[in-house]
């Protein structure tokens, strides 16, 4: 399959999940099944835009008090010839007129005495945001900001699709996952990539397990992970220790894709089993895995998750480096869309550089490539 194929299979493979009604303070990075309105008038109530002296009537104004934000309004009325010290956000008392900055009023005498210019400095109700107001659309992510719109808004709960759960399975006996590697084992790479890629794509990392490359023990792990996408890194090719895709085709998976043509990463498969569940496979290979997260694990997400289809974004790449023929290549570039020659292997070109390029085998040096971003 092209590797625009297999991205684009990805995207298509799911639906969103369904929504729930969640509190707003805890959907960060899920997506809105359901536009936000606002439910409150902002601000809520009629109060001071500047710190200085609110008045009713002509002036001068004789000060009868203070008034500091966060206490409540009463139902007193201020009377015309009449002013109270404000501070802003205090709320403004009936009557008022205007507020009269310090800088543009004096006292003397228990007595304000200034003008009111053109601007009364009174935030009414509903001036900001009034209630049906769109605080974010659906298919909006809930990042920081729109978290804190819809609680400024009154909104406190929102309609949010699910967040997809996602188990890592890292196989090999030679992988370890902590210290320094002994004679013949290699450092685990996958599972700190596999969670930054599913919690960037708006998922839930539910945990990793280090499995020998036995097959009992590959099936018993795919029969109880519980989530609703299961990556296995590693046990993608046909090695006599390989048992990831024979286990997957014994137990009727569909494959939606089997081999990408890309380098690296063309081992690369997207199953679907019987009851829904979706196996992602990373080639072994650190680069080679990391190419296939991002060209099939992150798009599927994104699916699942919610998140509306977005092309990937162009840049300008230069430099030069072997193509495949009848297929990508994909090389990590800098800012500036230097690009950097990469083995399957090492993972430092990536890591310096940020962002990958997808390259065809027509591409020439200086001209557009769609791109993905290292997590
Ligand atoms: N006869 C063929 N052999 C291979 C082919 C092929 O087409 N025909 N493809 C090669 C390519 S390309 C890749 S990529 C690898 C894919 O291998 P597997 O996915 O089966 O992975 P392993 O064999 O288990 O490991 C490959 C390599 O990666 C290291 N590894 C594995 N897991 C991790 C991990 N979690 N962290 C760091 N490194 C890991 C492992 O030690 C091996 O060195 O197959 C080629 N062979
Ligand atoms: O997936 Mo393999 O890297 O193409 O090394």
């Amino acid at each position: 399959m092209s590797w625009s194929g297999a991205y684009a299979t990805a995207r298509d493979a799911a639906k969103p999940l369904p929504a729930d009604v969640t509190p707003v303070v805890a959907a960060t990075g899920r997506v809105l099944a359901a536009a936000v309105r606002c439910e409150r008038p902002v601000p809520a109530f009629d109060n001071a835009a500047m710190d200085g002296y609110v008045i009713a009537g002509d002036g001068p104004w004789t000060i009868r008090g203070r008034i500091l934000a966060g206490e409540p309004a009463g139902g007193a009325v201020l009377a015309p010839g009449t002013a109270l010290e404000i501070a802003t956000g205090a709320p403004v008392p009936a009557g008022a007129g205007a507020v009269l900055p310090y800088e543009d009023c004096r006292v003397e005498g228990g007595l304000v005495i200034g003008a009111a210019g053109t601007r009364r400095h009174i935030r009414r109700t509903g001036d900001a945001l009034s209630p049906g107001v769109l605080i974010a659309p659906a298919g909006r992510t809930v990042t920081a900001t729109v978290a804190a719109a819809a609680l400024q808004a009154g909104a406190e709960h929102v309609l949010a699709y699910r967040a997809p759960a996602v188990t890592m399975l890292v196989t090999g006996d030679e992988v370890i996952t902590d210290g320094a590697p002994g004679p013949g084992q290699v450092r685990d790479v996958f599972t700190g990539l596999v969670a930054a890629v599913t919690a960037r794509a708006g998922g839930r990392f539910a945990g990793s397990r280090l499995l020998p490359d036995d097959p009992a023990a590959l099936t018993a792990a795919l029969e109880t992970a519980g989530t609703d996408v299961i990556v296995v890194s590693g046990s993608s090719s046909s090695g006599a220790a390989d048992h990831l895709h024979g286990l997957l085709t014994e137990a009727n998976a569909t494959w939606l894709v089997r081999g990408v043509a890309c380098r690296p990463g063309h081992p690369q498969a997207l199953a679907v089993l019987p009851d829904g569940r979706f196996v992602v496979s990373l080639p072994g290979n650190p680069y080679a895995g990391l190419v296939a997260a991002l060209t099939l694990l992150e798009p599927l997400l994104g699916a699942l998750a919610g998140r509306p289809a977005a092309s990937l974004p162009l840049m300008t790449v230069a430099g030069s480096t072997r193509l495949m023929p009848g297929g990508v290549r994909i090389v990590p570039i800098g800012p500036d869309g230097e690009l950097s020659a990469a083995g399957p292997v090492g993972l430092h070109a990536a890591a310096a550089a940020g962002m990958l390029a997808v390259l065809p085998d027509d591409w020439t040096d200086g001209s557009p490539a769609a791109t993905l971003t290292v997590p």
